[in-house]
């Protein structure tokens, strides 16, 4: 059987796949990131593509490409992007229904992220809220609410003071007891005593404004996020770094916890939230207390997340410029209920 797709470097056998649909174009991308080496230094050879494998290759930075089958649509694609690919068969179009889901006004990164949910290769994971019914006493705030977000999908929730966002991210990690309803998290229920095991998956960064005098450094806080997950010493070090110089918490490691200020203890709670390696992230207010550098530094950070590991993002704000300016889906928490 003649493999689905093959990349050569200067004539030399790099990589071969037998896999189906665009799954040997991730394979792809995997190989590259572990030997090094980059896409542009490939020469690609696929059996069959339209405007998914063009968008995902010209994403990958692949220029070299050979289809034996292109469709149209991939063919001005390609060209669109500044790239001639050579093939043997041009067909007016690819019986595939992604291929029907893509239009060509759509970025590569865009169409990369959208096949990366769609193949399931997003480092998120779904969430199911049914009729959620939560309260404190008498005092109902949750009344009936539903909502379904796939795996790696993003969503801001708007909502009135006092209107129930945090209820509903602390129903969501299972620190609210629910009067009636259910919460499933990546299809398991986080009622089951099994969810436990799988707690680490929810990374939660609350609002600014929450203390906390004990006498712990921030290094010691982001290290909270590896709950032992980090076999040795010099990994963890290395995790712990590496995700407070993405959100601009390195120069803090070694301060008190408590002695920083509300914009400093998000971007130390974020810097954990990332050593966790959370597949559904939780945002409180994300923004409150952080400067106009912190804002933008905490968009970035959102965004290329989004972009790469794709983890499920929630998060409630009021601070309608900045989160607009992020341009993802939004709904109102009015009544209990997501409007
Ligand atoms: N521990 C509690 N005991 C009693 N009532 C509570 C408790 N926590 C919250 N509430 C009440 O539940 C309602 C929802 O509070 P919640 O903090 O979820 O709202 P919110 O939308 O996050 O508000 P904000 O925008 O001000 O942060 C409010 O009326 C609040 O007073």
């Amino acid at each position: 059987m003649n493999p689905s797709l093959v990349a050569k470097r200067n004539g030399t056998l790099f990589f071969t796949s037998n896999g189906r649909w665009l799954y040997p174009l991730f394979e792809l991308e995997e190989a590259c990131l572990h030997s090094n080496i980059s896409p542009s230094d490939l020469c690609v050879e696929d059996s069959i593509g339209g405007i998914a494998a063009a968008g995902m290759m010209l994403h990958l930075g692949v220029r070299d490409v050979h289809i034996h089958i292109l469709s149209r649509l991939g063919l001005d694609y390609f060209r669109q992007h500044g790239i001639t690919p050579g093939w043997d068969q041009l067909v007016d179009k690819i019986s595939c229904k992604t291929e029907e889901m893509l239009s060509g006004t759509m970025t590569p990164e865009e169409i990369y992220i959208f096949l990366k949910k769609r193949a399931g290769l997003t480092g998120g994971i779904p969430v199911d809220i049914e009729e959620l019914h939560v309260g404190y006493g008498r005092h109902k705030v949750l009344n009936g609410l539903s909502l379904h977000m796939d795996a790696g999908e993003t969503l801001i929730i708007r909502g009135s003071n006092g209107s129930g966002k945090t209820t509903l991210l602390r129903s969501l990690l299972g620190l609210q007891p629910i009067a009636t309803g259910s919460i499933r998290l990546n299809g398991e229920s986080i009622q089951s005593p099994d969810w436990n095991k799988h707690r680490w998956m929810c990374g939660y960064v609350h609002q600014g404004q929450v203390t906390n005098d004990f006498p712990i450094s921030a290094r010691e806080v982001i290290e909270i996020g590896l709950s032992g997950k980090a076999a040795k010493k010099e990994e963890a070090a290395a995790k712990i770094e590496i995700a407070a110089r993405r959100t601009g918490a390195f120069p803090l490691l070694d301060r008190p916890f408590h002695e920083l200020s509300g914009g400093e203890k998000q971007r130390v709670n974020l810097a954990r939230c990332l050593c966790q390696d959370a597949r559904l992230i939780l945002l409180d207010e994300p923004s409150s207390y952080l400067d106009k550098e912190g804002r933008a530094v905490l968009k970035e950070l959102l965004e290329e997340m989004s972009r790469t590991v794709i983890p499920t993002i929630l998060l409630v704000s009021h601070d309608a410029d900045w989160t607009t300016a992020l341009g993802w889906p939004e709904r109102s928490l009015e009544g209990g209920q997501l409007c």
